[in-house]
Formats: C-alpha cells, structure tokens, sequence
C-alpha cells in the first residue's frame, strides 16, 4: 500500500448455501466499487461461501475497514468478526464499521423492495394493510432492538402502516405468528418485507409463509451501496473507542 492510498473496505457477508447470495453480495459490491473507484474493495464471508474473512484478510496489508453486511448486533458481529480479526495476524491494521442496521438508508432499500413486490400505497390495501419484517433472529437481545428500530423506521417510510418484526430463529416471533397478529388487528394485506442481505435459506423460508406479497431481500439496492460506504467512512471520521464494538468502530491492531 503506499502512504497515499485508503484503507481497503473489507465487506463481510454470512454466506450461504444458497448459490443467490455469492451472485447478490458481489453485484453489491460492483456497486460500490461504481460509487468509489478509488477503493479496494473486498469480500469476505462468515462461513460457507469463499473466500472466508481469514483468507480475505491474509491476502491484505497497511490498513481496512471491515464492513459488516449484516444486519445488527448479533453473535456473527460481537463475536465472529472480533475472533477473526484477533487471529489474523500482525500484518494489517483493520477497524470493524457498526452493522448496516439500523439506518434510515435500509428503510428506503426496504420500501423499495416492496414497491417492486407490488406495495401500492394508495391501493386497495390502504389502511387494512400490514408489514411483517422478516429477519434472520438472533439469542443477542441487541440484536432484537436493532430490528424494532428499523421496524420503526420503515413503519414511518410506510406513512404509519404497522411493521411488525419476526425471525426465522433464535428469537420470537415467528413469521406465521406475526402475521396472525397482524390479522387479529384487522389488517387484512399483509406484506412480508424480506431483512435479509441475500437471497438464502431464511429469506427462502419466510417469503413461503407471504399470504400476499413478500419483497425480495435488500441485496444489491442502491441504498444498500450507499449505506456500506457511509458505514466505512463513518469509522475514518470517528474517534475510535477501544473495546466497543456495538454501535461505534473498534480499533483492533492484528
Ligand atoms: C446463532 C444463530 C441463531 C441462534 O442464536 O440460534 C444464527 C444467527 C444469525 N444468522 C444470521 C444470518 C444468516 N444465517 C444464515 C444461515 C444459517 N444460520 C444458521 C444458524 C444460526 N444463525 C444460529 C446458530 C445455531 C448454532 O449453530 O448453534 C444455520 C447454520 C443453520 C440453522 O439455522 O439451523 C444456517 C446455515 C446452514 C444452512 O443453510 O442450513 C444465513 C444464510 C441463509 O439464510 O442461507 C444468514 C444470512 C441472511 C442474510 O442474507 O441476511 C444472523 C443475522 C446477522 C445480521 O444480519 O445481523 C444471525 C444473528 C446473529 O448474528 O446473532
Ligand atoms: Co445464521
């Protein structure tokens, strides 16, 4: 690297079985390149697809920024991210950005999807209408509160329609269980907004459950691109605060 050039934006997806989200997270990434040509832009994954973040990160030197493309507080970004980075070696100095969510840009890419799915604001839907925000689900509570606020957020982008949070593991409710809430409010089109990174098992999974329309996840959104890059650039302006690797960057020397 010489003296001049950024820290490499180190994009972390999940992965998954499903050959969507390789295909997905990539054309994010192209993306952002578009936005930032400038930039060294990389991929790394949790676990299944390749490359996984420890080879991602064996293969840089100088300086990164390590963007989660996950959603919130859970156990992939507190502990997975941090282990990594803490194994890897002394040959780079990497800082981790805050989890996409929550961000306003994510209740836009969201309200997106579900235009594209057939959202009509002023249709027939009208006031009888309802949103089930289907996320992953974590056991990390923090992870839970993340999902409310962009649950809010996007009830607000929606103009006051209700969005009701579920998940596909690790917490309640479940999307099946959210959507009879919905319905014993008297809401009789129900949408499922699709929290989700990717196409995969879970976003596979909740849509199946749509008595309506289900929205196809965030994936290659422009808001989703311009959101990773506010991330990466939010920890270059920031003072980094040791030990904290919620909601502010952490600086970890590897
Ligand atoms: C800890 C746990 C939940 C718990 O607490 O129990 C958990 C947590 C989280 N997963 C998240 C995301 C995704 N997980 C998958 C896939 C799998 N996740 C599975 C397990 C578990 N995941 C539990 C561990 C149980 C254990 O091993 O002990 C697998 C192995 C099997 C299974 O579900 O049984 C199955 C893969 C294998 C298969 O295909 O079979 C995909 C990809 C996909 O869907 O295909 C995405 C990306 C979705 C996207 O694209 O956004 C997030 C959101 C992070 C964020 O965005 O914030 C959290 C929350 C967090 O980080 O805590
Ligand atoms: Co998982």
């Amino acid at each position: 690297m010489t003296p001049t050039a950024r820290p490499a934006l180190v994009a972390v997806a999940h992965g998954s079985r499903d050959p969507g989200a390789l295909r997905t997270v990539t054309a994010l990434l192209e993306r952002v390149r578009a936005l930032r040509p400038d930039l060294d832009v990389r991929l790394g994954h949790i676990e299944i697809d390749r490359p996984l973040l420890p080879d991602t990160l064996a293969d840089l030197r100088g300086e990164a920024v390590v963007v989660p493309l996950l959603l919130g507080r859970g156990h992939h970004v507190k502990h997975d991210i941090p282990h990594t980075l803490a194994s890897s070696g002394r040959h780079l100095t990497a800082r981790v950005a805050a989890p996409l969510g929550p961000h306003p840009l994510l209740a836009e890419a969201l309200y997106g999807r579900l235009v594209e799915a057939g959202w009509d604001h002023d249709g027939p839907g009208g006031r009888g209408s309802g949103v089930v925000l289907a996320a992953a689900g974590s056991r990390d509570p923090e992870s839970a509160v993340d999902t409310r606020r962009t649950a809010r957020l996007l009830s607000e982008r929606l103009g006051g329609v209700p969005v009701l949070p579920a998940y596909a593991s690790g917490a309640s409710p479940t999307v099946s269980e959210a959507l009879d809430a919905l319905a014993a409010r008297g809401r009789r089109r129900v949408a499922i907004a699709s929290y989700f990174t990717a196409p995969g098992r879970f976003a596979t999974q909740s849509a199946a459950r749509a008595p309506w329309i289900a929205a196809a996840p965030l994936g290659a959104h422009p808001a989703m691109a311009r959101l990773v890059l506010h991330r990466y650039t939010q920890v270059l302006t920031r003072v980094p605060v040791l030990g904290d690797t919620a909601l502010t960057s952490a600086l970890v020397c590897v």
